[in-house]
């Protein structure tokens, strides 16, 4: 092959390939406005100088909580300078130290030195930062079941929440998400922090059929240039999108056949690179939705996989009787399990007789692949 040819990267059918990364944040966030106008609401008091109130957003795994956050943050950096809103993700920053590090960095601009520096001087060097620029602080602590543990999540709102306590003057709001619907964080915090937290829940349904259908057409307007993907080849990624019930199934999906569709030399998408790219994008799903189990779901969900090698049809309580004598489960939190489970769309839960609690099981990915997400 001559020269670098074969890279191709000087025809390309994407008008913007941002648009289809899992980072992108949309102009026009479609099917989102209560969840935008509850969160304005919350740091409404913020924009005046004042404190804002806290707030968790809650909903399963790719309802656009991240990004209806982010969509808010932008809007606050590009309105004020009064508010400054700080994104921490804390899949990535677990500890009580690096929450307050990722704070402090983005707040001052750089990293604090941490070797050997105690956490208090960090806190104080953000005060001070706080009252010197006159800003009101909002963190957002992003999938904050990622923290370490209970201790972790306690520390960090006592500590955000209760600053003015320290230093008289500062403000300082907290909005969490969450993607365990099941989950009361609420009821998990110590009485020192309720007592100040006090967060209002903001709800994040899964989206419809239809809502996603526009959420990808819009999309695929905004980073496709005409023609690329056929009313009839979006409706295809739709299908495909709803099996899992998972937008980034389908924003994925679009990437995918469109690459595959370039790199063929083709114009426009056909239906072979969608069912091409499927086979890689329906992952995505297991990758990311298993990444919000609990330790111990992970492990039932394993033990299902491992269970359905042996025999095609599971049922609950075969599963049950073989999973309690490796980990410890009642009965009701086994139930509670096997339907969050099913809710994500990992496996499929089915009565199989009429008034009993028997139900069966089904897994939706090849059991290899779930034994490998699990870990
Ligand atoms: N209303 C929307 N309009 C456009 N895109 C959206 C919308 N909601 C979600 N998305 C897209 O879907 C993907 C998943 O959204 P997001 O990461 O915000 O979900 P999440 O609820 O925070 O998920 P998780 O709980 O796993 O963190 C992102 O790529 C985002 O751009």
């Amino acid at each position: 092959m001559a020269t670098k040819d074969y890279l191709g990267w000087d025809q390309t059918l994407f008008r913007d390939q941002d648009v289809f990364e899992i980072d992108f944040v949309p102009d026009q966030l479609h099917h989102r406005d209560r969840q935008l106008r509850e969160l304005a609401f919350h740091i409404r008091p913020a924009l005046r100088g004042g404190r804002p109130l806290n707030a968790i957003c809650k909903g399963l795994p790719g309802t656009g909580k991240t990004t209806c956050v982010k969509k808010l943050f932008a809007d606050i950096e590009e309105a004020t300078r009064t508010l400054m809103p700080v994104f921490v993700n804390c899949q990535v920053e677990r500890t009580r130290a690096k929450v307050f590090a990722k704070v402090y960095e983005q707040l001052v601009g750089h990293a604090p030195q941490t070797n050997g520096v105690p956490q208090r001087k960090v806190l104080a060097a953000i005060a001070r930062h706080m009252l010197d620029e006159q800003q009101v602080v909002i963190v957002c602590l992003d999938d904050i079941n990622y923290l370490q543990d209970a201790e972790t999540v306690n520390g960090v709102l006592y500590t955000l929440i209760r600053t003015h306590e320290e230093y008289p003057g500062t403000r300082m709001g907290v909005i969490a998400t969450l993607s365990d619907v099941h989950r009361d964080l609420k009821a998990e915090l110590d009485a020192c922090v309720t007592s100040v937290f006090q967060p209002a829940e903001i709800s994040f349904d899964p989206y419809t059929a239809g809502e996603m259908c526009a959420i990808l057409k819009d999309r695929a307007v905004q980073g496709l240039y005409p023609g690329v993907l056929s009313a009839e080849m979006l409706d295809f990624v739709v299908t495909q999108t709803i099996a899992p019930w998972d937008l980034r199934v389908g924003l994925d999906l679009i990437k995918r056949s469109v690459l595959l569709a370039e790199t063929a030399g083709r114009k426009e998408v056909c239906r072979a690179d969608v069912c091409a790219a499927y086979e890689h994008s329906r992952y995505v799903h297991l990758a990311c939705t298993v990444r919000t189990l609990s330790a111990a779901e992970r492990r039932l969900l394993r033990h299902i996989a491992e269970m359905s090698r042996a025999s095609a049809g599971l049922t609950s309580g075969e599963v049950f009787r073989s999973a309690k004598e490796r980990m410890q489960l009642s009965y009701s939190s086994f139930f509670d399990r096997l339907r969050k489970l099913d809710e994500m769309r990992l496996i499929g839960v089915q009565h199989r007789n009429e008034g009993g609690r028997t139900r069966g099981i089904a897994l939706r990915y090849e059991r290899d692949l779930v034994v490998a997400a699990c870990g």
